[in-house]
Order: structure tokens, then C-alpha cells, then sequence
């Protein structure tokens, strides 16, 4: 039977979500440890573990169909590859930084600097625009360390809370671009393999609008029932059943993560008591 080929970092910030992600689409890979190919059990799909700067290229030969992939990656090496999905984990950003007791006032200020850095394209292009020329050195990992080694005076790298930054004792001045994990597709992908991936992102799809959503079911008097419902933004109306005791309903509905701690004083004031917020594991709209 033909199979869609993904591929999923081998080891890193995005192998364990991504793989999370297939099996909470109901898909199950036999996961043999060191393996660098397995197939799924109960869905036309093959793995392929792969390093994740390699995947662009890999995607262009057509060697996999789909990829799950930092989308800074693709900025800085695949701008002709197209993103079908944002999957919401592996947030971070790309910035430049330098050391804490440089004063800096505008990115004119690295006209010439040796900027280290994993991310050639992507310095090269942010600069361009500023009219500025840097003095790229490519380093693999840990580029943070560059400049305390005397080996740049900036460095452009990913930062997410900030502590590898400040560990060496440098400070973030510009926030180059924003990225996510994406699940990015082969500009060669077969009509058959294209079937497959509709369905693949129909199950990312409820899954992701699940994790973005709870649950929520609480209790109220009958004459409170009305003003309750008022305050709840639901998926379409929703539901009240009548309880054991007479006089009152349990209200049941739907709402976005977030947006339950902005109502949740207002309901409790409205007469609403034994809340509860339930984890949504797939949502079809
Ligand atoms: N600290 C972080 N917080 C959140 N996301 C991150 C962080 N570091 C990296 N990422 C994201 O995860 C992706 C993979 O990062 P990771 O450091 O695991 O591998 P890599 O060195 O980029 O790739 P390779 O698999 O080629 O070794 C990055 O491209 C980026 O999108
Ligand atoms: O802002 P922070 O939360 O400190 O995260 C940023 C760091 O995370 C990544 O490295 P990683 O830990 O993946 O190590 P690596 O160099 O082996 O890729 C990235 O290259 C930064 O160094
Ligand atoms: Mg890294």
C-alpha cells in the first residue's frame, strides 16, 4: 500500500511534541529506539527521523512528502517549501544580541560587525533591508558563547525565555522574525500522497482546535440559567440539563482556554457553583 513519508526530528526541541501530535491523532508508530524509519500501524504513513536543519533539502528532493520542522528553518533555507499547518509548540523567536555593556542604539551600529550565528540567510536578509553589511561566522552550536571567546560582537540566535542570553551576559536588541513548529510539504507531492495528507490534517486540525479549548460544566439555580448562558461564549448554544434536585440545571458548553478565566467571576457571581473545566482531546466543527 503507498505511504506518506514525514519527517520528524531525530532528536532535539521537536521530536517529542511532533511525535505526541501523531498519536494524538490516533495514529501509532512502532518506535524501536535508534531507528530511523518506522511505519505506523493504523494509518498510511512512514517516519523518517531526521536532523531538522537537513529537512529543507529533503523536502525538495521529494526523499519525504511532509515534514514537522521549526519554521525559522524554512525561512532561512526554505522559502520555496509551503507551510500547511501551524502547529503551536516550539514557539521561539530569532534575534540578535549582544554583549550586555555595549551601547546600542540601531542596527546601523553593526555596519561590518562579525555577527556569529546558525542563520546566514536569515542575518543576511534582516540586514539588507537596513542597508547594513554584516560579517557573517557560521557557527553550528552554541553560539551564544561567541562572543565572551572574542570570536564575534553579536550573535543572532533563537531565544525563547531568555536564559541562555543572559547566562552569557548578553542582551537581546532585535527580534528578527517569530517561529513555530509547522508542518511544512513537498513541492513534489504526489495526487496520492496529497489524498493522505487531507486526511492527516483533518486529525491535526480537531486536535489542535481541542487543545485550544475546554470543557466546562457547572451548576445553577433555574432563574440564574438565563444570565449564565449570557456570559458564555460556546461553540453554538449550550446545553442545560435539568438536575436530580428540583429547581436546578447543570450548563454545559464550550469555551476557548483562556477565555474561561475571564468569565469565571462573573458566573460565580451569576449563581454558577460546582465548576468544573474538562480537558477536549479532538473537536470537529
Ligand atoms: N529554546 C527553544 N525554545 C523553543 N523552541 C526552540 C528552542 N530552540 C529551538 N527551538 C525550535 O526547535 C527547532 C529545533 O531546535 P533544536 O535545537 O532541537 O535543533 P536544531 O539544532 O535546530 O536542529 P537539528 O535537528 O538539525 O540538530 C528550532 O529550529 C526552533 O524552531
Ligand atoms: O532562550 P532560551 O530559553 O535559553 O533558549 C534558547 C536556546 O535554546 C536553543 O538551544 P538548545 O537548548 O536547543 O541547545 P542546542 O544548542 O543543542 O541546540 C537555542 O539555540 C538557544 O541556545
Ligand atoms: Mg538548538
Amino acid at each position: 500500500m503507498n505511504k506518506i513519508k514525514i519527517a520528524v526530528q531525530k532528536s532535539g526541541r521537536l521530536n517529542e511534541d511532533s511525535l505526541q501530535l501523531l498519536k494524538d491523532c490516533g495514529i501509532s508508530i512502532d518506535n524501536g529506539k535508534d531507528q530511523l524509519k518506522a511505519s505506523a500501524s493504523n494509518f498510511p504513513l512512514e517516519v523518517l527521523y531526521l536532523r531538522n536543519g537537513d529537512i529543507p533539502q529533503y523536502l525538495r528532493d521529494g526523499v519525504v512528502d511532509i515534514a514537522i520542522i521549526g519554521e525559522n528553518v524554512l525561512i532561512e533555507k526554505g522559502e520555496d517549501i509551503s507551510i500547511v499547518e501551524r502547529l503551536g509548540f516550539s514557539k521561539c523567536r530569532v534575534s540578535l544580541a549582544v554583549p550586555k555593556e555595549v551601547k546600542y542604539t540601531s542596527i546601523k551600529d553593526l555596519d561590518g560587525m562579525r555577527i556569529a550565528t546558525s542563520y546566514p540567510n536569515t542575518v543576511i536578509n534582516y540586514f539588507k533591508k537596513f542597508n547594513v553589511t554584516p560579517d557573517i561566522h557560521l557557527i553550528n552550536g552554541s553560539v551564544e558563547i561567541a562572543p565572551n571567546i572574542g570570536l564575534a560582537d553579536a550573535i543572532c540566535d533563537i531565544v525563547s525565555s531568555g536564559s541562555t542570553l543572559f547566562k552569557n551576559n548578553l542582551k537581546e536588541v532585535e527580534k528578527m522574525l517569530t517561529s513555530e513548529a509547522v508542518l511544512a510539504v513537498s513541492p513534489n507531492i504526489s495526487s496520492e500522497n496529497q489524498k493522505i495528507l487531507d486526511k492527516l490534517q483533518f486529525r491535526i486540525q480537531a486536535v489542535l482546535k481541542g487543545r485550544k479549548s475546554k470543557y466546562v460544566l457547572m451548576n445553577a439555580p433555574n432563574n440564574k440559567v438565563e444570565s449564565i448562558i449570557k456570559l458564555l461564549p460556546g461553540m453554538r448554544s449550550p446545553t442545560v440539563l435539568p438536575l436530580a434536585e428540583p429547581g436546578w440545571s447543570s450548563i454545559h458548553t464550550v469555551v476557548e482556554k483562556n477565555s474561561f478565566w475571564e468569565v469565571i467571576d462573573e458566573l460565580k457571581a451569576n449563581g454558577a457553583e460546582g465548576l468544573l473545566v474538562v480537558p477536549i482531546e479532538k473537536m470537529v466543527l
